[in-house]
C-alpha cells in the first residue's frame, strides 16, 4: 500500500506533467497563431514587431510624433508598409482612389469606434464621422448633406463676419498698445470655435470675449483626443477600458471621461434650442429671432426641424450631427488657420505677395472694409495657393484613415491585400510624397500650386488626404475653407503681424494635431503699407 507521502509525491508529479503539457500546448497554439498572423501579410515589408502585435503602433502614437515615425518607416520599407498584424499603410497618393472609393463596401475600421462618445444608458453615440456602419452613415448623412454644399456656403458668411468683427475689436483693445507679445494661435483657435458656436447654435462660447478657454471646452477636447489616440490602434482595449459599465464607472471616478463633457454641452444646447423653437411656434413674431433673423437658420435649427419633420430620423440624430460640428469642425479649422498664418509669418516674402494680391483685389472691387466679401477673395489665386499649402503641410487629423478591405481583396500599389486587411494612408505622409508634390515637399512654397496650370493643380488637390477622400470625404470642407480665407484676408489686410520666434512653434500629434507657441506682435497697418516696411 502507498503511504500518504507517496500519494502526495505521485499527485504532485502528475500535476506537474499535466501543467507542463498544457503549458506546452498553449505555447504551441500561441506560436502557431503568431505564425499564421505573420504569414498572412508576409509579402508586405515592415518592422518585425508590427507583424505580431498592435502595441507597437500604439506606442508610436503615445510619443505624439507618429506622423514622423510613419514617414521614417516609409523611408525605410517603401511606399506600402505593414504596421500591424493586420494593418498596412501607404504613402503614395496613387492609392487614394482604390482605398477611398465613392461606393459602399470599403468601410471604416474599428479605429473610429474609439472616437464615439459613450453613455452607460444609451451606449456609444454614432456620428457621421465615426460610424463604420455604412447603413447608419447613409441614414445620418443624407438628411443634412445639402446644408454643406458649396452653393450653401455664402449663407453662413454673415455669421463669420460677426465673429471677425469681434476678433478685430479684441485684438485692437488687447494687443495694439505697447507692442505686446501674445500667443496669436490661441486667438485663432478661439475664433474658430466661436465661429462654429455661432454657425451651430447662434451662440458664441465666449472664448473671444474672455480670451480664455471658457468651461474648459478646448481642454476637454484635448483630453478626449489624448486618451483616445493610442486606443485607436487597439480598439478592443478601448472597449475593455471605456466602452462598458465598469470601465465607464472607473473612468468617471478616477480619470476624466472627456467625451461626456462635450456631450453634456451639446445636450444642453439642444434642449435650449428645442425650447426656443417651441416658444417661437407659439409667438409667430419671435420666429425670426429663433431662426437667426437675417443671418438665416443656424445648423442646430435645421437639425432639430429635420428630425421633427421626419419620423424616420431617430431622436438622437440632432445630438450626433451637432457632436460632429463641434468635434470635426472647430479644432480642425483653427489648426489650419494657425498653420497658414505661422508659415506666412515665417516666410515673409509669401506674406508680402499675398498682401499685394489682397490689396489689389480689394481696391478694384471696393469690398474691403473691414473684411472683404467671400465673393471677392474666394478665387484669388495666391490666397488659394497659400490655403492649399496650409492644408497640405499640416493636416489637422493626422493618423492613417483606416479602411477594411472588402470581399475578394484588393491590389494597392501592386501588392495584393486579402479581405479583412485594414489599410489606410496618413495625410501627413501622403501630402508630402515627393514624387507628387516635388523634392521640396517638406517646405512651405505656395507657388507649387500655381506653376503648372489648372490641371496640375487639380491633380495636387486630389493627391492630398487632409479632408479624407471618396465616400467619407469631409462634409464641412467648403464651410471650413470659407472661414479660413475670410480670416486670413482680414488679418493680412488689417494688421502688420510679426512672429517673435518661429522656433517656439510646437506641434503634438494626438490624432488631432495640436499646436502651441505662435507668439507674435501686431500693429494696425494703413491700407498702403507693405508687410516688410
Ligand atoms: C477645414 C478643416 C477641416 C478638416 C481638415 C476636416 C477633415 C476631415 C476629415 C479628415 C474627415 C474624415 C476622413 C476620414 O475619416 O476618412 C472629415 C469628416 C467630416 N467632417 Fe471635416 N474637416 C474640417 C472641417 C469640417 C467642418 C467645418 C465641419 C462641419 C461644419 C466638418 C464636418 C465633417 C463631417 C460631418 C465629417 C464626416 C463625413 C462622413 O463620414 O461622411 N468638417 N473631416
Amino acid at each position: 500500500m502507498m503511504s500518504a507521502q507517496d500519494v502526495a509525491a505521485w499527485t504532485w508529479s502528475h500535476a506537474s506533467v499535466v501543467t507542463l503539457g498544457l503549458f506546452s500546448l498553449a505555447c504551441l497554439l500561441g506560436a502557431l497563431q503568431l505564425f499564421r498572423t505573420w504569414r498572412r501579410l508576409r509579402h508586405i515589408p515592415g518592422p518585425f514587431p508590427a507583424c505580431i502585435t498592435n502595441f507597437h503602433r500604439a506606442y508610436w502614437v503615445t510619443t505624439k510624433r507618429a506622423h514622423l515615425i510613419l514617414q521614417d518607416v516609409h523611408e525605410k520599407y517603401g511606399e506600402i508598409v505593414r504596421i500591424g498584424p493586420n494593418t498596412v499603410v501607404f504613402s503614395n497618393p496613387e492609392a487614394i482612389p482604390t482605398v477611398y472609393t465613392a461606393r459602399t463596401g470599403f468601410p471604416k475600421s474599428e479605429f473610429y469606434l474609439t472616437l464615439q462618445a459613450y453613455n452607460p444608458n444609451s451606449g456609444a453615440l454614432q456620428a457621421i464621422f465615426n460610424t463604420p456602419d455604412e447603413d447608419m452613415h447613409k441614414r445620418l448623412k443624407s438628411p443634412i448633406a445639402s446644408l454643406f454644399t458649396p452653393n450653401n456656403v455664402p449663407a453662413y458668411e454673415g455669421r463669420v463676419d460677426e465673429v471677425l468683427a469681434l476678433l478685430g475689436a479684441r485684438l485692437d483693445e488687447q494687443f495694439l498698445q505697447h507692442d505686446r507679445i501674445f500667443e496669436l494661435g490661441s486667438w485663432l483657435q478661439f475664433f474658430a470655435f466661436d465661429v462654429m458656436g455661432t454657425l451651430t447654435f447662434s451662440k458664441r462660447y465666449g472664448f473671444l470675449e474672455t480670451g480664455k478657454d471658457v468651461g474648459r471646452m478646448l481642454g476637454t477636447i484635448k483630453d478626449f483626443m489624448r486618451s483616445s489616440a493610442p486606443l485607436t490602434q487597439i480598439a478592443w482595449l478601448d472597449w475593455l477600458l471605456r466602452k462598458n459599465r465598469v470601465g465607464d464607472w472607473l473612468q468617471r471616478h478616477f480619470f476624466t471621461q472627456a467625451s461626456m463633457g462635450i456631450l453634456g454641452f451639446v445636450g444642453k444646447a439642444i434642449g435650449e434650442k428645442r425650447a426656443a423653437l417651441a416658444a417661437a411656434e407659439k409667438a409667430a413674431d419671435t420666429n425670426a429671432a429663433a431662426h437667426g433673423g437675417k443671418l438665416g437658420k443656424d445648423f442646430l435649427t435645421h437639425y432639430v426641424e429635420l428630425q421633427q419633420n421626419d419620423p424616420q430620423i431617430p431622436p438622437w440624430a440632432p445630438t450626433a450631427w451637432t457632436f460632429s460640428n463641434v468635434i470635426a469642425g472647430s479644432d480642425s479649422v483653427g489648426s489650419l488657420m494657425r498653420t497658414t498664418v505661422f508659415n506666412l509669418l515665417a516666410y515673409p516674402h509669401t506674406l508680402e505677395r499675398l498682401y499685394e494680391e489682397l490689396r489689389d483685389s480689394v481696391d478694384s472691387s471696393g469690398s474691403g472694409s473691414p473684411f472683404p466679401a467671400y465673393a471677392t477673395v474666394r478665387n484669388l489665386p495666391y490666397l488659394d495657393a497659400c490655403v492649399q499649402e496650409g492644408i497640405r503641410m499640416h493636416p489637422p487629423f493626422c493618423l492613417p484613415f483606416e479602411r477594411v478591405v472588402p470581399r475578394g481583396g484588393v491590389t494597392v500599389l501592386g501588392k495584393f491585400l486579402p479581405e479583412g486587411t485594414v489599410v489606410g494612408g496618413s495625410p501627413y505622409v501622403v501630402n508630402r510624397h515627393r514624387g507628387t508634390f516635388g523634392d521640396d515637399a517638406e517646405f512651405w512654397r505656395p507657388e507649387r500650386w500655381l506653376e503648372k496650370g489648372d490641371e496640375h493643380k487639380r491633380k495636387l488637390e486630389q493627391s492630398m488626404l487632409t479632408f479624407g477622400s471618396g465616400r467619407r470625404v469631409c462634409l464641412g470642407r467648403h464651410v471650413g475653407i470659407m472661414e479660413i480665407k475670410k480670416l486670413i484676408s482680414f488679418l493680412v489686410l488689417n494688421y502688420d503681424i510679426r512672429i517673435v520666434d518661429p522656433e517656439k512653434f510646437e506641434v503634438e500629434n494626438s490624432w488631432f494635431f495640436f499646436q502651441k507657441g505662435l507668439y507674435a506682435r501686431i500693429r494696425k497697418r494703413s491700407q498702403t503699407a507693405s508687410p516688410s516696411t
